[in-house]
């Protein structure tokens, strides 16, 4: 594993600076559908999506403001969260956002929506490519939403990453410039060694609109033609791109996707996709999991067909064609009769060999089942942990308290149990805390207790539950920690916590609650952060994953 500098990366943070700048109270920023951390309900005050920019110092440029289907002349940069470019307007520095724009690209920008004081618009022309051009190698990538930035090269990914968290930890979490140089608080990036087929878990959709790109769009398509297996268009809940390969996952995950998409629109199977503006139609998603056999290390897979209805015989001629593959083990379908998006069955039924399949991290083996949360990209949660549990720091004498919140499947708390005296472990899951518990026992590992709640509804007992831990593991999703559980931690104080997070953004926020209070509620901060990590877990995407050491103040 190689580290990248730190900040030989910071060449564009001018412009971001600006609509940084008066973020973290705003209410105006683009709607968010995030917990309030001030008032415990309302919703949060800072983007999940976007960081987007609110206001700007007057200058010439703010008299200015570009109509709805202007044309105009955009250079990129730099990238902000959700990997949409910065861009300014030439010759009046006017900010726009634009979905693949990379930094140092010059364009022809349509403006599509205005926001506040800043607008969206969408890529028309490059006149003169990014910094960093490489060939993006799918053949998807120029229409696909999974990977934004394939053609732009790795380590310029990881500049943009690494730029990203430096400034949201300075503008949104509130810790000086001088701070963070004074300490050194901000770690280099963790690169991810495995570029391609990192991700052991795909979730394709089934379309009855498939999305053409532009060049296609005169095409006239016919009866099954019309639908698509894939991913979905940017911004198109109803359109699905056709993908017969996705260079993210295993090869057999690829081999299997071929071989459904080589026979699912044949007429005489009469499978039909889920129409999701008729709510008509059976086959909705398509769930591949990659895990592995723990005695001979090879890959073995679990095949997940979401369906509106249980209609075993309707999936018999796929289920008899890709189990023949013999690294599929389990295939499973989940009946999901909701209008909703979700993959979620409210019923599961094994269709093919086992309901599970397993993986092997930091030593310890996993089960997963196809609802639960498993790290997606294994390599690269294996270093993860290490880090996890280096900035830990644990004495290794067995006598430390372990609370892991939001955890999953177990998998933190589990690596670290055979080191402390106990592990706690919070998550709202149902099937995600049983599987913590098959795992612990798996695994031989009698330490640990998994507790099923909502971190979000915590009240005055939670916690009597524990005794005082040594270190916190929090590991949220992307809305961060609720304001109810950082007052429960402010209260807490134990001496370490680790803050494990998948969105920078709320990260920040979190953190600059944690260590600097919240002032107009009478809170005070008792923690001080003595490290940032970013590690990529997903290249070419705009994820960025954060590893955070706090310490008692
Ligand atoms: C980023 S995952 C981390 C999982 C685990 N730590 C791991 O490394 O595999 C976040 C977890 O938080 C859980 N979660 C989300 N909202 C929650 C809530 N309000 N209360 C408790 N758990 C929650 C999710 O179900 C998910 O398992």
């Amino acid at each position: 594993m190689t580290a990248l500098p730190a900040h030989g990366c910071l060449r564009s943070l001018a412009l971001p600076r600006l609509w940084l700048r008066n973020l973290r109270r705003t209410t105006s920023v683009a709607a968010s559908s995030l917990p309030d951390p001030l008032t415990d309900e309302a919703p949060l005050p800072l983007p999940s999506d976007d960081v987007m920019p609110r206001s700007r110092p007057a200058t010439a440029s703010s008299m200015y403001f570009p109509k709805k289907n202007q044309t105009l002349e955009l250079e990129c940069l730099s990238l902000a969260f959700k990997g949409k470019g910065v861009c300014k307007v030439a010759d009046t520095g006017f900010v726009v956002m634009c979905d693949r724009a990379l930094p140092g690209e010059r364009f022809i920008g349509r403006v599509t929506r205005r926001k506040g004081n800043y607008a969206e618009v969408t890529k028309l022309e490059t006149i003169a490519p990014h910094w960093d051009i490489v060939e993006a190698p799918c053949e998807y990538a120029s229409n696909c939403g999974g990977c934004k930035m394939q053609n732009l090269l790795y380590e310029a990914q990881l500049r943009a990453k690494e730029q990203q968290v430096h400034e949201l930890i300075v503008h949104v979490g509130r810790f000086s410039k001088d701070d963070l140089e004074l300490h050194n608080l901000m770690k280099p990036i963790v690169p991810c060694d495995v570029q391609y087929h990192y991700r052991n878990k795909m979730e394709f959709s089934f379309g009855s609109q498939r999305w053409l790109p532009k060049e296609f769009l005169g095409e006239k398509l016919n009866g099954p033609d019309k639908y698509a297996l894939g991913l979905h268009a940017p911004g198109f809940f109803d359109k699905v791109l056709d993908v017969k390969k996705c260079l993210l996952q295993s090869d057999p995950a690829n081999r299997v996707l071929e071989a459904i998409q080589d026979c699912w629109k044949d007429p005489e199977l009469s499978l039909s996709p889920y129409d999701v503006h008729s709510h008509t139609g059976f086959l909705k998603h398509l769930m591949l999991r990659t895990g592995r056999d723990v005695e001979t290390s090879l890959p073995e897979l679990m095949v997940n067909f979401v369906t509106s209805s249980y209609e075993p015989e309707l999936l018999k001629p796929l289920v008899e064609r890709i189990s023949s593959f013999p690294e599929v083990v389990s295939i499973v379908n989940n009946v999901n009769t909701s209008i909703g998006n979700t993959s979620v069955g409210e019923k599961e039924y094994t269709l093919y060999g086992k309901p599970t399949i397993k993986e092997v991290l930091r030593g310890l083996t996993f089960q997963i089942s196809a609802n639960s949360f498993f790290q997606t990209n294994t390599q690269q949660a294996e270093v993860l942990y290490k880090l996890i549990e280096d900035c830990a720091g644990l004495k290794g004498d067995g006598s430390e308290i372990i609370l892991d919140l939001f955890c999953g499947t177990g998998t933190i708390g589990l690596t670290f149990a055979r080191r402390v005296k106990h592990v706690y472990g919070y998550e709202v899951v149902p099937q995600a805390i049983s599987d913590a518990r098959v795992n612990a026992e798996l695994n031989g590992i009698c330490n640990t207790t998994f507790v099923q709640g909502d971190l979000n509804k915590i009240d005055e007992n939670f916690g009597r539950n524990f005794p005082k831990p040594d270190v916190v593991i929090s590991d949220p999703n992307r809305p961060g920690m609720h304001m109810k559980l950082i007052k429960f931690l402010l209260k807490l104080r134990a001496p370490r916590i680790i803050y494990v997070s998948c969105n920078p953004a709320t990260c920040a926020r979190d953190l600059d609650y944690l260590c600097h209070g919240v002032a107009e509620r009478n809170i005070e901060g008792c923690y001080e952060l003595k490290s940032v990590t970013p590690v990529d877990m997903f290249p070419h995407t705009p994820h960025i994953e954060c590893v955070c050491r706090l310490e008692l103040r």
